[in-house]
């Protein structure tokens, strides 16, 4: 499979925080979620990668060609999702529109006015007066109207209700459907990676812990429940993260066979994306 992104050794440096030798890279085809804590780094990266913040050190490809090099074809290709929106907040939907819309040499009006229809939006309407969601289903339909090979979107469904949430998976879906299309999109929220994510970037304090198949992943880590009486000095070190009440241990390993031959009379569950994050994730 090609690579629509290769970050190597990546460095930035933000007041006291750093992205340090950053090396990923996305894979052609994939839905790819960049998931993190909080303050992890995930805008810091997604805004050096794309040349909004100038990167300190290594090097940054979109579609094997460098971006310093190639910006203008580079930037045709991508479609962005920024989680402060960048918009013009007097505008209507329309005038924000015929600014964007130039900058791209494939911009078509067709699609960008079935996603207005799609999502109930009114072109003459002010983008100040748009509510969270819609401005987020506003910033999806200028990003998806250039028929863009790689969509990149920074916590696009944060702070949105469930509903929305669900429509914008499906809406990654059938962008999916076509040939050659990747999607990269960060986010905490990672009950929405369960259904749609094929890769998953866990970023820890500006460093890569994990790029990996989200099945292979879930497959490789499993919830383990049970008695108090079976932890001890010999079985903790079996879990990456161990949780103990009253009423029994919950954990999460990466040793399933170890603790299967080891531990008897214990639950064994799949683990959600979220457990397995939390795992890798240090506690600061
Ligand atoms: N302009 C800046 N100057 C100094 N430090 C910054 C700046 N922007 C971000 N940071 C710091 O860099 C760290 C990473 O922030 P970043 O926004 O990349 O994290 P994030 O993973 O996107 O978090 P969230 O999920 O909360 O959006 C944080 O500690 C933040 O305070």
């Amino acid at each position: 499979m090609k690579a629509v992104l290769e970050v190597n050794n990546l460095k930035k440096e933000l007041g006291s925080f750093s992205l340090e030798q950053l090396t990923f890279s996305l894979k052609e085809g994939c839905i790819t979620g960049f998931i993190g804590v909080n303050g992890s780094g995930k805008t810091t990266t997604i805004k050096t990668i794309l040349g909004l913040y100038p990167k300190d050190d290594g090097s940054i490809k979109f579609f094997g060609k460098d971006m310093e090099k190639n910006e203008y074809e580079i930037k045709n290709r991508i479609g962005v999702v920024l989680d402060e929106g960048y918009f013009y907040e007097e505008m209507t939907l329309k005038e924000m529109k015929s600014i964007i819309a130039p900058a791209y040499t494939n911009w078509d009006e067709s699609v960008f006015l079935n996603y207005i229809n799609r999502f109930n939006l009114k072109l003459n309407q002010k983008i100040a007066t748009l509510s969270k969601g819609m401005r987020m289903k506003f910033a999806i339909t200028l990003a998806l109207s250039h028929h863009a090979d790689l969509l990149i979107m920074d916590e696009p469904t944060s702070g949105l209700d469930p509903l929305i949430r669900n429509e914008l998976m499906e809406i990654l879906l059938d962008f999916m459907e076509e040939e050659g299309k990747s999607v990269f999109f960060s986010t905490h929220i990672t009950s929405d990676l369960e259904k749609v994510a094929d890769m998953l970037i866990l970023i820890d304090n500006g460093k890569i812990v994990f790029n990996e198949s989200k099945d292979e992943l879930l497959e490789r880590h499993a919830l383990i429940k049970g008695d108090n009486r079976l932890i001890n000095e010999h079985s903790t070190k079996l879990f990456l993260r161990l949780r103990q009440t009253p009423f029994g241990f919950e954990g999460i390993t990466n040793k399933v066979d170890q603790v299967c031959e080891q531990m008897k009379d214990i639950i064994i569950e799949r683990p959600s994306i979220e457990d397995v994050m939390l795992a890798y994730v240090k506690e600061r």
